[in-house]
């Protein structure tokens, strides 16, 4: 098959090619009611002038959280004007600015001006709109991890929650997100007593709820018939063995395409068997080829670890000792690595401040021996 007959090909195996993609909202969003009720409990007081409750959304990824304040945001909006829902992604929008810039959007329409208008003129025109419509703030923060250098979270959470000091009857709350447990205690030393919310944890997924999620999924982007209820099997049981339902749906997706480029009308075991190959390694690879040398370097320190996991300081003085760069280097390559998804940095708890940080790497270590 030529690649003209590749692009010109009119006949797909997808019935809808968007429910594979990552910011995906699915209809039928099954095993979260538990966790959907407990965020409305939060959010009720704000629908009949009192003010949210505060929260923290626990639990690892592609437990379905994103999705779950997304839907109960939907269904706050269509049902009430009284209540304004901005959901942030941290990972994406870091600062002070980033983030009120996002609920000023939300409130307004439009972004505000990124120069000459100073911080304050910003927040005072998102509070004092609060208070005249008298409309309450949920601010979800996705990922608010990303916020904890500097005690920037402590300051963002401040400004959002104490704004009512200043400005008469606003009413505000944050939920927040986190994907991994060490980050619990990482947000108590984060975020001083203005923040005491409740606990709402998503657990993992079972196989059997991971199975039928994707078989669901599969229902709903390819047409009957094209993948086997065997090969759904397969995919869920790597998806439950790596605690990642997403990694599944991706699979889905790949071993669509590859079915869809031999033009074949079914999904076959090769095609799963390729796609396995190209979602692993491909990704992998291709990260690490696009590293500098000291990056790499870092990255050596860490497999020649073995078992063991390093802490940041123990990192660091090897990485010095091998490549005599600051401690400025090697944090920003710390930072990189870890926007990367090579490696997880949660705190311990120990050290100075109780911020000394465990290096953990997501890749096997022999992988790349
Ligand atoms: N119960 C479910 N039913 C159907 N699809 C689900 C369910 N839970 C999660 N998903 C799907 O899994 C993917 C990941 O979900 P989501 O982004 O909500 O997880 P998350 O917990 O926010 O992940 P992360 O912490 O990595 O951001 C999405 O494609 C979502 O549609």
């Amino acid at each position: 098959m030529g690649i003209d007959d590749i692009l010109l090909h009119d006949e797909t195996i997808f019935r809808n090619m968007q429910a594979f993609d990552p910011d995906y909202i699915p209809e039928n969003f099954k095993y979260r009611d538990s966790q959907m009720e407990a965020l409305a409990v939060c959010i009720r007081p704000a629908l009949m002038n009192g003010r949210p409750i505060n929260a923290v959304v626990l639990g690892a990824c592609a437990t379905g959280k994103t999705t779950a304040i997304k839907k109960l945001f939907e269904m706050v909006e269509n049902s009430s004007e009284k209540v304004i829902c901005s959901y942030i992604n941290c990972q994406l929008h870091t600062t002070r600015f980033g983030i009120f810039s996002q609920i000023y959007y939300k409130i307004f329409g439009y972004y505000p001006p990124e120069t000459g208008v100073p911080f304050s003129r910003i927040y005072h025109d998102i509070m004092h709109k609060l208070s005249t419509e008298d409309k309450a703030l949920i601010v979800a923060l996705d990922d608010v991890n990303h916020l904890f250098h500097d005690r920037k979270a402590n300051r963002i959470f401040y400004d959002i929650l104490r704004a009512y000091e200043a400005f008469d009857n606003v009413r505000t709350g944050i939920f927040a997100v986190l994907s991994d447990i060490e980050f619990r205690y990482a947000l108590d030393k984060n975020v001083d007593s203005v923040f005491i919310p409740q606990e709402i944890i998503f657990q993992p997924y079972s196989y059997e709820e991971i199975y039928d999620i994707l078989k669901d999924r599969a229902r709903i982007g390819f047409y009957d018939g094209v993948i086997s209820d065997e090969l759904i099997d397969e995919i869920a049981i790597l998806a439950f063995e790596t605690g990642d339902l997403r990694y599944g749906i991706n699979l889905l997706r790949v071993c669509g395409n590859l079915a869809e480029a031999e033009a074949s009308p079914r999904i076959k075991k090769s095609h799963l068997e390729e796609a396995i190959k190209d979602t692993i390694s491909t990704s992998f690879n291709d990260t690490i080829k696009n590293l500098s040398k000291n990056e790499r370097e870092f990255l050596k320190i860490i497999i020649d670890a073995g078992s063991e996991n390093l802490t940041a300081g123990q990192a660091y003085k090897e990485f010095k000792r091998r490549t005599g760069l600051s401690y400025s280097s090697f944090n920003r390559i710390l930072e990189k690595l870890e926007f990367l998804r090579l490696i997880d940095t949660p705190f311990t708890g120990k050290g100075r401040r109780g911020n000394a940080r465990l290096i953990i790497p997501r890749f096997k270590k022999e992988l790349d021996k």
